[in-house]
């Protein structure tokens, strides 16, 4: 059996052999194809990454991911204890696989009155490490800014003296009738919030009969995902094609087989954004000399947990990336993360949703807001918005926001953060953050003199502001 020392002659690009769940895996020659990038593997080279790896990767990740030669065998039980500044803080809290509840909390859930709350609150109560990884944005985190900011430059036009009762918030989205026109976009690493995962996102939808559109990343299964369905919900799946296309593939098979009933294809990571803040905990934690050198190059290993995705599939165009889509399914498509009115042109051309989306500010800082793109379309192509479905997120804090951008036209509006906060405070979290969003949307249709979100319209906001900006 290998033990402790045979573990750390191992820590280097070279030959690097990682402990995952008391197995030792050889690296080597899998470093340069991980999906999270070289670094954060390099950063436990000779160690036991199993507290850093647990909530970033859906259970069955080794098994798909690695091949058996992989796999060295089991580790010796004392093998590589690390002092308690050398672990990651996750594994010096307690238990491996969850950061949030090992400490108590100190902002209670009965305090959130709104979305920005579960910030404060996840800010407060999770790992800053974590906590890192689902507020990064990229470079200045400006374009993070300004998704939020964007929504409030956007002012109502209500009309008064209607008589207004019930608001019905129901809507289709892709063809199947949800409570709300909101939704829990893809956002992945949720055991980083809750031992749980998605999973509880999954079973808190169902509750409220919104829509989950789960993430390929979540660090639950494919199948626990589906599992925890209710019998009448539906769920929809996001993809990311990988390099190795064979894995997306199956992926994909799999998901239609499972009963998601519509697709997201991510089109803009096809590098990761460069986010400071994991990238600053990554340098804290890089200067312990244990951690691996700064290259003559002036690069350094260990830059974070996101700094450095590595292989996207980045070689498809238009047409074959739809016609390898639709080689797998016939049901609907949104592709994720339009973010200029041709490219939604395109999408219409192509029979595909457009999902306007700038990935949450974490990939190109300076992209538009997904209202920019709204008033884009709306200038140069509006037929895009009744040929297809037009799906919006980044920077929803508020109900307002939400009908704002129903009113420019989106049939859907997704929140990322939000709903991880949330899950720091597990299943009752996310039903409270919807609960909060649904009493926002109901009250701004209702003042805005609307009781049906299909009666929503230009006409309802001003964007004066955004025409004064194009004609500077
Ligand atoms: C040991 C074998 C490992 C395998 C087979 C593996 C596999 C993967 C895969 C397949 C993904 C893409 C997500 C998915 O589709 O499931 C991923 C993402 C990622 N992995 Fe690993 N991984 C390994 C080790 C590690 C380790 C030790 C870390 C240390 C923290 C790590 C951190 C990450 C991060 C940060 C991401 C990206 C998450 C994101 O940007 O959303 N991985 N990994
Ligand atoms: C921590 C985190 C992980 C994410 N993971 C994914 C992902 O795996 N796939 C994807 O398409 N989008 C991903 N996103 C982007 C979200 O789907 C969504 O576009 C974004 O969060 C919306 O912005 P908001 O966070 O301001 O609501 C992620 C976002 C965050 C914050």
């Amino acid at each position: 059996m290998l033990s402790e020392s045979d573990v750390r002659k191992h820590a280097s690009r070279e030959s690097c052999w990682v402990i995952i769940r008391g197995s030792v895996y050889d690296l080597t020659s899998f470093v340069d194809d991980h999906p999270g990038g070289a670094a954060v593997i390099l950063k436990y080279a000779g160690k036991d990454a199993t507290a850093a790896f647990e909530p970033l990767h859906p259970g069955n990740t080794l098994e798909v991911h690695l091949e058996p030669k992989h796999n060295l065998g089991p580790v010796a039980p004392s093998a590589i204890k690390q002092s308690p500044e050398q672990q990651p803080s996750e594994a010096r809290n307690g238990a491996p696989k969850a950061v949030a509840l090992q400490t108590p909390k100190k902002f209670k859930l009965s305090a959130v009155i709104n979305l920005g709350d579960f910030e404060r609150a996840a800010s407060y109560n999770l790992d800053p490490k974590a906590f890192a990884f689902y507020r990064a944005g990229a470079d200045d985190e400006k374009t993070l800014d300004w998704n939020r900011r964007s929504w409030q430059a956007v002012r109502f036009r209500p009309r008064v003296l209607r008589p207004i009762g019930k608001v019905d918030l129901s809507t289709s989205i892709m063809g199947i009738k949800f409570s709300s026109p909101f939704f829990i976009s893809p956002a992945g690493a949720g055991k980083l919030a809750h031992p749980e995962g998605e999973i509880l996102m999954t079973k808190a939808a169902a509750k409220h009969k919104v829509l989950h559109w789960v993430c390929n990343m979540a660090s639950c299964t494919q199948l626990e995902m589906a599992e925890a369905r209710a019998p009448d919900q539906t769920t929809f799946w996001q993809i990311y094609a990988m390099t190795n296309l064979a894995i997306t593939e199956k992926e994909i098979k799999q998901a239609v087989e499972r009963g998601y009933k519509g697709f997201a294809l991510t089109v803009d990571a096809i590098r990761a954004g460069k986010r400071e803040r994991d990238l600053r905990f990554g340098v804290e934690e890089f200067e312990s000399p244990e951690d691996p050198e700064t290259t003559a190059d002036g690069n350094t290993h260990g830059g974070g947990i996101s700094a450095t995705r590595a292989p996207v599939w980045s070689a498809f165009d238009w047409p074959s990336a739809i016609a390898w889509i639709r080689s797998f399914t016939d049901l609907p498509i949104a592709i994720k993360g339009i973010q200029c009115w041709e490219d939604a042109a395109l999408c219409m051309q192509f029979g595909v949703h457009p999902w306007l989306s700038n990935h949450g500010g974490r990939q190109l800082e300076g992209a538009p807001s997904a209202v920019e793109t709204l008033i884009e379309i709306r200038q140069h192509c509006p037929s895009v918005f009744q040929k297809c479905e037009v799906i919006v997120d980044g920077g929803i804090m508020r109900g307002t926001d939400v009908v704002k951008a129903l009113a420019l036209g989106a049939k859907a509006v997704g929140l990322g953060r939000t709903f991880l906060y949330a899950l720091s405070f597990g299943e009752a979290g996310v039903n409270r953050a919807i609960n909060i969003l649904q009493q926002e949307v109901e009250t701004a249709m209702a003042l805005l003199g609307v009781e049906k979100v299909e009666d929503l319209g230009p006409e309802y906001v001003d964007i004066s502001a955004f025409e004064l900006r194009a004609r500077l």
